[in-house]
């Protein structure tokens, strides 16, 4: 039998912290051996003997976190957003110095979220126009969603392969914002609202035509699989490893 997984989860009491500590218990590979939140000791991670830690922290704890992880030589499962190219690079050339270490950095963990965001990738190059609109609960803190610049990227890029040019708009004059943020120059709306999980639409336009692809959220639960999949993955790839959808095969 292979060894027990032995995972500290931080940001332990944070919706998304809670759901992996149930997720954790529950998987008979597993052992959560931490659960800790803000203003807690790092290294109480060492003294639990955590090989593995998850983190669902916020944006400005997310980097110390996992440096702490990597730098003790533990893999890390990381769902927090903030996670920008520059933020990347520096973790990067830290794993250099720990090869044997894994991080995932996972925009989003569900699967059906990861699925969407690679067709909306594979179909951006046949459509004229495309724009993306991510819908929220309101007590989210960033925007637009970390899911929706992953998606923006890998859309982007599919577009600069094929030689696409950017989608048409006439607009002259606008009050702030009107257009939303844009992101590799795909333009991304943001709407947060009461009753809201998680969901994304990606609008593909074409003369006379339209796809769209949504995924929904419902639950907190969506996310888990995902999560779960990337502790039982992580050590097996060493380095640095952007969107879940680098451990699936999608045949891109
Ligand atoms: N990749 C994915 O699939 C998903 C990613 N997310 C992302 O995960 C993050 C967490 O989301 P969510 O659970 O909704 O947010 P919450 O605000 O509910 O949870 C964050 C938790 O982290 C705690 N915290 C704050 N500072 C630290 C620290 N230094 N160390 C450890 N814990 C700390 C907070 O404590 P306190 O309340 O005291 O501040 C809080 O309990 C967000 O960035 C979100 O975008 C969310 C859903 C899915
Ligand atoms: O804060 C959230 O809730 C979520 N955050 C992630 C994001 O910013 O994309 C993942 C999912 O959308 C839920």
């Amino acid at each position: 039998m292979s060894a027990q997984i032995k995972v500290a989860v931080l940001g332990a009491a944070g919706r998304m912290g809670a759901e992996a500590v149930k997720a954790v218990s529950e998987a008979s590979d597993m052992e959560l051996v931490a659960s800790l939140g803000r203003g807690d000791d790092l290294a109480q991670i060492l003294e639990a003997g955590a090989t593995h830690v998850v983190d669902l922290s916020v944006p400005a704890a997310t980097e110390a976190n996992v440096r702490f992880a990597v730098e003790n030589g533990l893999h890390a499962v990381v769902g927090t957003t903030g996670w920008d190219d520059d933020r990347r690079a520096e973790l990067d050339s830290l794993l250099k110095g720990h090869p044997e270490v894994g991080v995932l950095i996972a925009p989003n963990f569900a699967l059906g979220s990861v699925l969407a965001s690679a067709f909306a990738a594979t179909a951006a190059k046949y459509f004229e126009s495309v724009e993306i609109i991510e819908l929220h609960h309101p007590n989210k803190v960033d925007a637009p969603s970390g899911t929706a610049v992953r998606t923006a990227e890998l859309v982007a890029k599919s577009r600069e392969d094929a030689g696409v040019p950017a989608s048409p708009d006439a607009t002259e004059t606008q009050l702030d914002g009107a257009r939303g943020s844009v992101v590799d120059g795909i333009h991304v709306h943001s709407v947060r609202l009461r009753g809201l999980v998680a969901h994304q639409e990606v609008l593909l336009g074409g003369p006379g035509e339209q796809l769209t692809l949504r995924h929904d959220s419902f639950d907190r639960a969506s996310f888990m699989p995902g999560v779960l999949l990337g502790l039982r993955t992580v050590a097996c790839r060493p380095g640095l490893t952007y969107g879940l959808d680098g451990y699936l095969e999608l045949g891109q």
